[in-house]
């Protein structure tokens, strides 16, 4: 099957920020056509320092390194944030387990905002050092970045430039730090890394991992390597987004294979899943009902609770 594109499109975040009009509107039009086709994009010239995700990425593998009954302290059923061990969350329709481990990161509220009832309080170890100001400094980088390209996105489904910035300011937005370790001895013959799924919310900023293994489904049904320097954001597409826009961008499939041949090393990332506000209204828009909306109204909060619901999660 021939391909429209043969790899997923690269975008400069600067020709954006910093472009001309003409570069503004090239940028919104691959974003389209790349969500449209793949589902994925991939982000360069971004603000989020090398340095900053150098020193995620240790504090992320030095927190894991520590002993599981030290990780356990942090394990709430729920998922929501803090520690969920090895072998807990398993994908929507996959009887397997995943083979990864890892720590949620929410919003951040002065006890005395209003939102902070809203959304469970975080939690944060006392080792390693620096653990807390490092991922609340990587929280906020990754969502200004993924703040831009929501208001890139809306243009293109014809809604006023700050919708789905409005809809995710103050949202639900969660970053992931993942350790996938090595494949150990006697898994489940078909259990993988992170067995095929959708993203449960708008889009997800995803800081390209240490190591291979993502792939997303394209549209012909192939498996597709997502593969990137290390220094780029890659940027995918959830189901809420597809809810609201009626599947005009739909949530792509993607996974984590394990490793093949003699290498079989620990993989580490951190995707941060942009949600929006959890009393916003995921409503089919205006400009995407087509034939009629597919999907009934839901908010945020209940669409969200349903999925974790049906990927091990919640009660
Ligand atoms: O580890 C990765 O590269 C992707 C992780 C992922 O898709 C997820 O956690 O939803
Ligand atoms: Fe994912």
């Amino acid at each position: 099957m021939t391909r429209k594109y043969d790899r997923v499109p690269e975008l400069s975040l600067k020709a954006y920020t910093d472009g001309s009009l003409s570069e503004r509107r090239d940028f919104e039009e691959a974003l389209m056509e790349g969500f449209k086709y793949f589902g994925f994009i991939i982000l360069k010239d971004h603000k989020v320092s090398r340095d900053l995700l150098q020193r995620a990425y240790d504090k992320s593998a030095e927190f894991f390194a520590l002993p599981e009954d030290y990780k356990m302290q942090f394990f709430r059923k729920d998922g929501q944030r803090g520690y969920t061990p090895f072998g807990r969350e398993h994908a929507k329709d996959s009887k397997y387990p995943d083979l990864k481990e890892f720590w949620h990161v929410g919003r951040e509220f002065d006890a005395t905002s209003p939102l902070a009832d809203a959304y469970p309080a975080n939690m944060w170890p006392d080792k390693p050092e620096s653990f807390r100001t490092t991922f609340i400094e990587l929280y906020d980088a990754l969502e200004e970045a993924g703040l831009v390209m929501l208001e890139a996105l809306a243009p293109s489904l014809d809604v006023p430039r700050n919708f789905f910035r409005d809809m995710a300011t103050d949202g639900n937005s969660i970053l992931r730090l993942l350790h996938y370790p090595p494949i150990p001895e006697g898994v489940e013959p078909g259990s993988i890394r992170a067995a095929a799924h959708e993203d449960i919310n708008l889009i997800t900023i995803l800081v390209a991992a240490n190591g291979a293994g993502l792939q997303l489904l394209d549209r012909e049904g192939e498996w597709l390597p997502v593969e990137t320097d290390p220094d780029n954001l890659i940027v995918d597409a959830g189901d809420m987004l597809a809810r609201v826009c009626n599947d005009v961008i739909p949530a792509t499939t993607h996974r984590v294979v394990n490793p093949e041949g003699a290498v079989n090393e620990s993989r580490y990332s951190m995707p941060f899943f942009m949600h929006p506000r959890w009393d916003a209204m995921l409503s089919c828009l205006d400009s995407c009902k087509g034939d009629g909306a597919k999907y009934p109204d839901i908010t945020a909060e209940d669409f969200l609770q349903q999925r974790l619901r049906e990927i091990g999660l919640a009660g």
